[in-house]
């Protein structure tokens, strides 16, 4: 079968020279727009403002790049999660989170990741690709409760800052007016902290920032997560607290709690002084085990005396609900699939 390239990915600029290339007059590309981002048609030939002979010429070399989950396992907590096709040979997740009023899907960036986090699912499996600004624009729009997101965190499987263009190219569709039109303030891109990448994140869009940190001590996060020893988080703090996080944007910082390691009042108070002068708060996450790394979640009454302490320090803290744990949808759970055959 012939390749037919996706236009879900695609900015206003890039629908126009393909109106262009297919003898459409340049408002065609809003209108395509229109119909891809909004309207959210899975076939060209349902364009119907599009004149027939245009779908049809669109057609021979374009898709619309919609792909429906391979996948959809519901967690008895009302989590849902997804798998959809990913890159060579492993599918990628993506997991709907319902609370209250809000509808939060967790996306992923790359098959696999090149971090390497000795607790997470995704860096034990190790890097197979980067995902597409079509496939990560995909999940967003071919889950079921796609018409009702609230809001869309970059937490999935893969580190943004390792892809960043299709990361921020998503993130453009997602906040034009041509494209979704949603404020940046419902998006969050979540990073073990490149600071190359984080300068261009803050630089090219207005989404919010968490920076994965879990150990205020470099030789300790360095044992969890190799990229502290090419970057520390030291280093990484220096440069957001340049930067003015007081009104749009959001900077927060996510603290994986392992019991016994990274869970007691030494940790706290060198995590406040870390963060001292940032305005960034902290979101507490329980540690889900996984295979092969043998931590173990602390005793909720540890989180609490934890979250107290940063707060009574002057650091909002909140604790993260732990959500979807029965279907391997938490927080560093999701594998993906290998593909058979
Ligand atoms: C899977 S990562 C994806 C985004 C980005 N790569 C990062 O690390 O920030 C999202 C968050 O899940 C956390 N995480 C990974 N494995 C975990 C585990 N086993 N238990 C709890 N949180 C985990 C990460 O540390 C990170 O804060
Ligand atoms: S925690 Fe994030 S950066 Fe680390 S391996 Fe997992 S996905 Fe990659």
């Amino acid at each position: 079968m012939e390749y037919l390239s996706p236009l879900i990915g695609m900015n206003l600029a890039e629908l126009e020279s393909v109106a262009a290339g297919c003898g459409m007059p340049r408002y065609a590309a809003r209108q395509m727009a229109d119909w891809l981002y909004q309207k959210r048609v899975a076939k060209i030939d349902d364009m119907t403002n599009l004149s027939k002979r245009a779908r049809a010429t669109l057609a021979e070399v374009y898709c619309t790049g919609r792909e429906e989950p391979l996948k959809r396992v519901s967690s008895a907590d009302g989590t849902v999660k997804y798998l959809f096709r990913g890159a060579s040979d492993r599918d990628v997740e993506a997991v709907m989170i319902p609370d209250h009023d809000r509808c939060t899907l967790c996306v992923s960036s790359q098959a696999g990741c090149r971090m390497n986090c000795a607790f997470c699912m995704t860096g034990r499996q190790g890097f197979h690709g980067n995902l597409s600004a079509a496939q990560i624009i995909n999940q967003i729009l071919s889950v079921e409760e796609s018409e009702s997101l609230t809001n869309v965190v970059f937490m999935g499987m893969g580190e943004p800052t390792d892809n960043l263009d299709a990361v921020v190219r998503a993130i453009e569709i997602l906040t034009a007016t041509w494209g979704l039109a949603w404020s940046p303030k419902r998006i969050t891109v979540s990073t073990v902290g490149r600071p190359d990448g984080i300068r261009r994140l803050l630089d090219m869009t207005k989404v919010h920032l968490a920076l994965s940190v879990h150990s205020p001590f470099g030789s300790e996060r360095a044992d969890m997560m190799p990229v502290e020893r090419a970057y520390p988080v030291a280093e990484v703090i220096e440069l957001l607290r340049g930067h003015d996080f007081a009104h749009q944007r959001r900077l927060s910082v996510e603290y994986t709690m392992m019991k016994g390691k990274n869970d007691d009042i030494r940790h706290a108070d060198a995590l406040a002084r870390l963060l001292r002068g940032t305005d960034a708060r902290v979101n507490l996450i329980r540690f889900h085990p996984v295979p092969g790394y043998d931590e173990k979640a602390p005793e909720a009454g540890v989180m609490t005396a934890f979250r107290d302490r940063l707060n009574a320090l002057g650091i909002t803290a909140t604790i993260r609900a732990s959500r979807g744990e029965d279907i391997d949808a938490a927080c560093g759970m999701l594998a993906g699939k290998e593909k058979k055959g």
